[in-house]
């Protein structure tokens, strides 16, 4: 086991960074995503959150923390690390949590995602996170044997509705279900308010990324206020 149950519940109620920098992207570079999550750490983060094997490997090196790794593999349908070869390269790589596709959609690989969490516990010692985009994907996540369950997905499924910040509703639902893993609000948080606010909705711990790590859309928001009458 690559985090003990004592280095996990050490992440209630705090907040975690997600570094990712996207194709194209200037700042896409497996050490200046690496550098950006221990900037991230020196503020307080408990836990980082990072795309791709190599950004997995150098973010390992640059922090003390636990390390959520993640593989994207094109950029609809099913992509968050969508088959087992993916989860087991990204456990491979370092990650102490595998995050992967949580929803209830077929895998490119044919296997369940029951099959796939199995295989990720079984072939290393990472747990899994499953990006879920419902209550549905949840309870299903949570029976396949998930050990983190997040609302990463939520309002890029079809299933629920894109809210402008996060989906306070689902984290709602999903914590009043009672699944036993920790709970993670992810997608959309944008201010401390709303990290607060998913929290108090019964998070154990939130993801940000886009707010703290992407000064293209940060930017932008700024530009947009400045450009409005
Ligand atoms: C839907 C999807 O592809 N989400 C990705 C998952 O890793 C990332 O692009 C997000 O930045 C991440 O989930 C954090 O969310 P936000 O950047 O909204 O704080």
């Amino acid at each position: 086991m690559l985090l003990t149950p004592a280095q996990l519940e050490s992440l209630r109620g705090k907040l975690i960074v997600s570094a990712q920098a996207y194709p194209g992207e200037p700042m896409r570079l497996p050490q200046t995503m690496a550098q950006v999550a221990a900037s991230a750490v020196i503020g307080g983060a408990a836990a980082v959150r990072v795309q791709g094997l190599a950004d997995i490997q150098f973010t390992r090196s640059a922090v003390e923390v636990p390390v959520i790794g993640l593989f994207k593999d094109g950029h609809e349908g099913v992509f968050i690390t969508p088959t087992v070869h993916h989860a087991l390269a990204v456990a491979q790589a370092g990650a102490h949590i595998v995050a992967l596709d949580g929803t209830r959609r077929e895998r490119p690989d044919g296997l369940s995602l029951e099959q796939t969490v199995r295989a990720v516990h079984e072939r290393s010692g990472a747990l899994v996170m499953a990006d879920c985009g419902s209550l549905s994907d949840a309870l299903a996540a949570a029976e396949a044997g998930a050990d983190l369950i997040g609302t990463t997905l939520a309002g890029y499924t079809g299933e629920r509705a894109k809210t402008d910040g996060p989906d306070l509703e689902l984290i709602g639902q999903i914590a009043a279900a009672g699944l036993d893993r920790p709970l993670v609000a992810e997608g959309r948080i944008h201010t401390p308010a709303q990290a607060r606010a998913a929290v108090d909705a019964g998070a154990f711990a939130v993801v940000v990324g886009t707010a703290i790590t992407h000064p293209a859309t940060i930017a932008s928001w700024f530009g947009d206020a400045l450009a409005a009458d």
